[in-house]
């Protein structure tokens, strides 16, 4: 149903709508949670998908848009939870999900900089805060967590791409979903992170070239879900930690997340690997997202037997 609106790249507003319609058209799985918001006060909403079961003790975290260039990211957080609710019960592996587990998908985790690539610079990769002792603007988000915060692979320079902000956490976008995942940390057992491009399905640290202490089964998860990516979809995906796979990047989301103690923590680079970059057309959204869909329910599957 639909069908085709998922396969388009939509403005804010109409994701805003679609969340609202989302919750309206689903009211028995789905509430909408206010997290916080951005630094141009647009709101932080995180869609809660539940199965129709009574409570039950684990929780999965699903953040897209971080980065606001990445557009096919949004469009897999809206993939995704579309298919959870029309495949809930139809599906074995979603319902095994949605009956273990609460899904919480925060589709444009940075509004701001999402429509300022819609209004004004398509490349922007920043949130669009404003540091008043410099002409530049925005802070990347995915370097502004509290993890080895402004070491080697971030910069200070507030017109940099990859500048870390003025201190850890000093990003409204940074801090509602740090602050979030601080008090459901107890329920919280996976964390995934969506961007793009090249490919890569990547774990911690990337803030460092040590291995986690579970460094071996989080390879085998990514391995195992880079070859069944492979197989179905003749597609190919790079895989391991994250220093070494892609590069060093301190004050990651996915290695604070794992040092809260979420010891399955991903971040994911969807397609593709440099023809189209991050401007990748709309006809490659279907199977983009079927990709990732198959990476997330093979690491979902798991965390719920492990945990
Ligand atoms: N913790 C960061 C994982 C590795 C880098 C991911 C990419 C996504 Se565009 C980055 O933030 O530069
Ligand atoms: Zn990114
Ligand atoms: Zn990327």
């Amino acid at each position: 149903s639909g069908g085709v609106f998922y396969e388009r790249y939509h403005s804010l507003e109409d994701i805003y709508y679609w969340i609202n319609k989302t919750r309206q058209d689903h009211s028995d799985m789905v509430k909408v949670i206010l997290i916080g918001s951005s630094s141009e006060k647009r709101p932080l909403y995180v869609i809660k998908l539940s199965g129709r079961r009574d409570e039950v003790k684990r929780a999965m975290w699903l953040d897209c848009g971080i980065h606001a260039r990445e557009w096919i990211a949004p469009a897999f957080c809206m993939w995704f939870v579309k298919y959870a609710l029309e495949f809930y019960n139809l599906n074995t592996e979603i319902t095994e999900m949605l009956n273990n587990m609460d899904i919480y998908v925060l589709t444009v985790m940075n509004p701001d900089g999402y429509k300022y690539t819609w209004t004004t610079d398509r490349m922007w990769r920043k949130n669009r805060s404003v540091d008043k002792d410099s002409e530049c603007a925005g802070a990347d988000l995915n370097r502004n967590f509290d993890a080895n915060w402004c070491t080697k692979g971030a910069s200070s320079n507030p017109c940099d791409p990859t500048y870390c902000g003025q201190f850890p956490e000093s990003e409204p976008e940074t801090q509602a979903v740090a602050q979030f995942l601080r008090s459901h940390k107890d329920t919280v057992k996976l964390y995934l992170s969506i961007h793009s491009y090249s490919q890569m399905l990547l774990f911690p640290y990337s803030c460092s070239y040590d291995e986690v202490s579970n460094h071996n089964e989080l390879f085998d998860l990514v391995k195992e879900a880079s070859t069944k990516i492979r197989r179905y979809y003749k597609n190919i995906y790079k895989y391991g930690p994250s220093a070494k796979t892609i590069y060093l990047a301190p004050g990651g989301s996915d290695d604070w997340a794992y040092n809260l103690g979420i010891k399955y923590s991903f971040t994911f680079e969807l397609q593709d690997r440099g023809r189209y970059g991050f401007l990748l057309p709309p006809s490659f959204i279907p199977q983009a997202c079927n990709e990732a869909l198959l990476a997330s329910k093979i690491i979902a599957l798991h965390v719920i037997k492990k945990t």
